[in-house]
C-alpha cells in the first residue's frame, strides 16, 4: 500500500468530550442530555461521579494522549498529517476546530470518531454533530469524510487482547478457571433496534469482538475460555428497556453459579474514561468484593502502539479508496468491514420516517 494520505490534509479526532473542573460539570451534562428525557436523580447522581473526581473527567487527558500517540506514528511512518481535536459536549468544540483547521489551510478532513462501535450514540449521532458544524460554518467549512466503525480492527482487537491477558495474569492461578466478563455501555432497545436495521447491530459487533477474541486467547493458552458480555451505565428512564444484562447482576450471577475470578473486559470503550473509572473500577469492584469474587480490569486499548497503529494503517486505507486505488479492509472475526459511508437509513432512531436532521458520512435524508 502506498504511504500516501492525499487527499486528505488533516485528521480530526471528534469524540464526546468532559468536565475540566466543578464548574464545568452541570453546563456539561446539560449539554449531553438536552431533549433525551433523562430523570433528575439520574443527572443528580452523575453529577456526584464527576465530582468524586475533582469536577474533571478523564476522557480529555486520554484525547489528548492519542493525538500525541497518533502524531507519532503518523510522524515515525514519514507521513504529513496535521491531527487536531474537537468534542461534541465540550470545549474544544468541533465547530471551533474545523474553524481553525480552515483558517491554517485543511481543505479536505478525515475523521476518526472515538466510539469503536456502531449506534445512534457512537456513530449516527457524532455524524448529525458533524453535519451541524459545517452548517454553521457555511462557506468556510471543509470538506469532511469519516472513518468506518473499527470495532474489528485488527489492531483494536488485538489491543484488546492483550490487555486481557496482561490483567488475567494478576489473578491467582491466571486464565484458567477465570470467567472472561466482557463489558460494553448498555443503549435502549429501541437504539439497538435501530443499529441492526442495515448491517450486524450494536451488540452483534460486541458478541463478534468477543468470540474472536476468546477463540484465540484459547488457542495461545490451551484453554477453553468461558465468557459473556454484559453492559453498564444505563440511564433513561427506568420504564423504557436498555440491553441487559447489567454488570452487577451478572457478577453476582455468576459467584451464585460458583464462579470465584473473573476478567473485566472493558472491549466498549477506547479509554479509562468516567464509565470506566466509576461503574466499573468503583462499582462492579465493590460488587465482585461483596460476593467473594476476586476480580481484575483489564484495561482499555488507550494509547496501545498496535491500536494506533491500526488506526493509522485504517487512514491510509481509506485516503488510497479516496483516490480510486483499491485497498482492502482488513478486520478480524465472522462480520464484514464497515462501509466507508454509513448505509442509508443506518443508526436511525426513528427508522422509517425523515428525521430532518441532516448527517455527514453516508446522507439518507
Ligand atoms: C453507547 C455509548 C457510549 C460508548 C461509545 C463511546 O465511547 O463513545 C457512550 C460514551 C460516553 N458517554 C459519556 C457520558 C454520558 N453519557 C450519557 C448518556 C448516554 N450515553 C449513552 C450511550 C453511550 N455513551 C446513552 C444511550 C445515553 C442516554 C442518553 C442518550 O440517549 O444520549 C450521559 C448523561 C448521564 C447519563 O445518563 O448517564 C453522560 C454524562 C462519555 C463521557 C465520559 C467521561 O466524561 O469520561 C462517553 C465517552
Ligand atoms: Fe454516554
Amino acid at each position: 500500500m502506498t504511504q500516501n494520505v492525499l487527499p486528505y490534509d488533516a485528521l480530526l479526532l471528534c469524540s464526546f468530550g468532559g468536565p475540566n473542573g466543578p464548574d464545568d460539570v452541570i453546563p456539561f451534562l446539560k449539554n449531553v442530555t438536552a431533549g433525551k428525557g433523562i430523570p433528575e436523580e439520574r443527572l443528580a447522581e452523575v453529577g456526584e461521579h464527576y465530582h468524586g473526581f475533582g469536577g474533571r473527567s478523564p476522557i480529555n487527558a486520554q484525547n489528548l494522549a492519542l493525538v500525541a500517540a497518533l502524531r507519532a506514528e503518523l510522524d515515525a511512518r514519514g507521513l504529513r498529517l496535521p491531527v487536531v481535536w474537537g468534542n461534541r459536549n465540550w470545549h474544544p468544540y468541533t465547530v471551533d476546530t474545523l474553524r481553525d483547521a480552515r483558517a491554517f489551510g485543511a481543505t479536505r478532513i478525515l475523521t476518526l470518531v472515538t466510539s469503536a462501535y456502531a449506534s445512534y450514540s457512537g456513530s449516527r449521532q457524532y455524524r448529525e454533530h458533524l453535519a451541524a458544524a459545517v452548517a454553521e460554518l457555511g462557506e468556510e467549512a471543509p470538506r469532511i469524510d469519516l472513518l468506518r466503525p473499527f470495532f474489528n480492527d485488527p489492531g483494536f482487537v488485538r489491543a484488546n487482547l492483550e490487555a486481557i491477558e496482561e490483567s488475567a495474569a494478576a489473578l491467582d492461578g491466571g486464565l484458567p478457571g477465570a470467567h472472561l466478563l466482557y463489558v460494553t455501555h448498555s443503549i435502549p432497545h429501541t437504539m439497538q433496534d435501530a443499529s441492526a436495521v442495515t448491517g450486524p447491530g450494536y451488540r452483534e459487533q460486541h458478541e463478534d469482538v468477543r468470540a474472536t477474541i476468546d477463540a484465540a486467547l484459547a488457542e495461545r493458552h490451551g484453554v477453553a475460555v468461558e465468557s459473556s458480555l454484559a453492559y453498564c451505565s444505563r440511564s433513561g428512564d427506568p420504564r423504557t428497556p436498555w440491553l441487559e444484562p447489567d454488570v452487577n447482576d451478572r457478577i453476582a450471577e455468576l459467584a451464585a453459579a460458583g464462579v470465584r475470578k473473573i476478567v473485566i473486559a472493558p472491549i466498549g470503550f477506547v479509554s479509562d474514561h468516567m464509565e470506566v473509572a466509576f461503574d466499573l473500577d468503583i462499582e462492579a469492584m465493590e460488587t465482585a468484593a461483596a460476593h467473594g469474587v476476586a476480580a481484575v480490569r483489564a484495561g482499555t486499548v488507550g494509547v496501545r502502539r498496535v491500536f494506533v497503529s491500526g488506526l493509522v494503517d485504517m487512514i491510509l486505507e481509506r485516503a488510497a479508496r479516496e483516490r480510486g486505488e483499491a485497498a482492502p479492509s482488513p478486520t478480524v472475526g465472522a462480520l464484514a468491514a464497515f462501509p466507508d459511508a454509513a448505509p442509508p437509513g443506518s443508526c436511525r432512531m426513528r427508522h422509517g420516517e425523515p428525521t430532518g436532521i441532516p448527517v455527514l458520512g453516508g446522507d439518507d435524508d
